[in-house]
């Protein structure tokens, strides 16, 4: 397992996971849900992702397969180089533990009644054999050191999330995996959370799913998912996929083509933007 002195020397654009052909199947008493329907994606350190989507469309799915809380029903996803079919149930809690940062919605999930958030932090530095300090200096960038000897009960639900993404974040995990982490959260608190996950994306590879746009407006690209198929990549920056000229007129470079075959594919205008879409999917109902 690296020490904190060899993940600083790891270049940004390691790739720390890929999803090959990934599948999730819910079954139910009626039939079966398939949630991801052959997802190819691969996550790199240096990079903030932005998962979108409709209800339903899989983000939620995803991530729980890529944060190893959940199994993939196929297809195969690679941590760090390493397939994680092939790991033990030892290595696998080792990998959550110390390489995969995670991220839920309510960060109740995470946290300790009888901890303050200083105790809080000092618990994940053990656990990520990080040192203590960094703990303080991440609740200090998050706005939380006047907090720091405040029990969750005493803590509002904004600075809750900012206390479960510091102890998320602590001691550079490889991978940080967030799950709608701004959609109960004022302006500023959105604003230091995403801050910081960006600051993360310099040294981890960062995905979260999310309707919001500002989270959207802080990734580097977004995937989207509809009906459990990844359907668009926005890459921003110079390797942009697609670009918009002054008149609006939307225009794809020769590769985005080679995606899919071309008289079969797809253009779609929604909220999200335009999108070129494989061919048509159909429902489970
Ligand atoms: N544990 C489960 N058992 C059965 N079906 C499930 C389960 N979890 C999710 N599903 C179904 O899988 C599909 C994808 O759900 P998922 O939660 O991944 O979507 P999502 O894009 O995250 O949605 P939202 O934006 O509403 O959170 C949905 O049809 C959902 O009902």
């Amino acid at each position: 397992m690296p020490n904190d002195a060899m993940r600083n020397d790891l270049q940004p654009s390691e790739e720390v996971a890929r999803c090959a052909r990934l599948v999730r199947i819910y079954p139910s008493a009626t039939g079966e849900t398939h949630a991801l329907r052959g997802v190819e994606a691969v996550f790199r350190r240096g990079t903030a992702t932005a998962v979108t989507g409709p209800s339903g469309s899989g983000k939620s799915s995803l991530l729980g397969v890529l944060a190893l809380r959940d199994r993939q029903s196929g297809g195969e996803l690679w941590l760090e180089g390493r397939l994680t079919d092939g790991l033990g149930r030892r290595q696998l809690r080792q990998l959550r533990r110390r390489d995969v940062a995670w991220l839920a919605q309510r960060p109740t999930h995470s946290l300790y009644e009888h901890l303050t958030a200083a105790e809080h932090l000092r618990h994940a530095a053990q656990i990520r054999s990080a040192a203590a300090e960094s703990g303080l200096e991440l609740l200090d960038r998050l706005g939380l050191a006047a907090r720091r000897d405040a029990r969750p009960a005493e803590l509002s639900g904004g600075e809750q999330q900012r206390l479960a993404l510091a102890m998320a974040l602590i001691g550079t995990p490889s991978l940080v995996v967030a799950d709608e982490p701004t959609a109960e959260l004022d302006d500023s608190s959105s604003e230091l959370v995403l801050a910081e996950l960006r600051r993360a994306a310099a040294t981890s590879a960062v995905v979260f799913a999310t309707h919001d746009h500002r989270a959207v407006d802080a990734a580097d690209r977004v995937l989207h998912l509809r009906h459990g198929v990844l359907s668009t990549e926005t890459r921003r920056g110079s390797d942009a996929l697609a670009s918009i000229d002054s008149t609006g007129r939307v225009q794809l470079p020769a590769q985005a083509m080679t995606l899919f075959p071309q008289a079969r594919a797809r253009i779609v205008v929604d909220e999200q933007g335009v999108h070129l879409l494989p061919p048509e999917v159909p429902d489970d109902d």
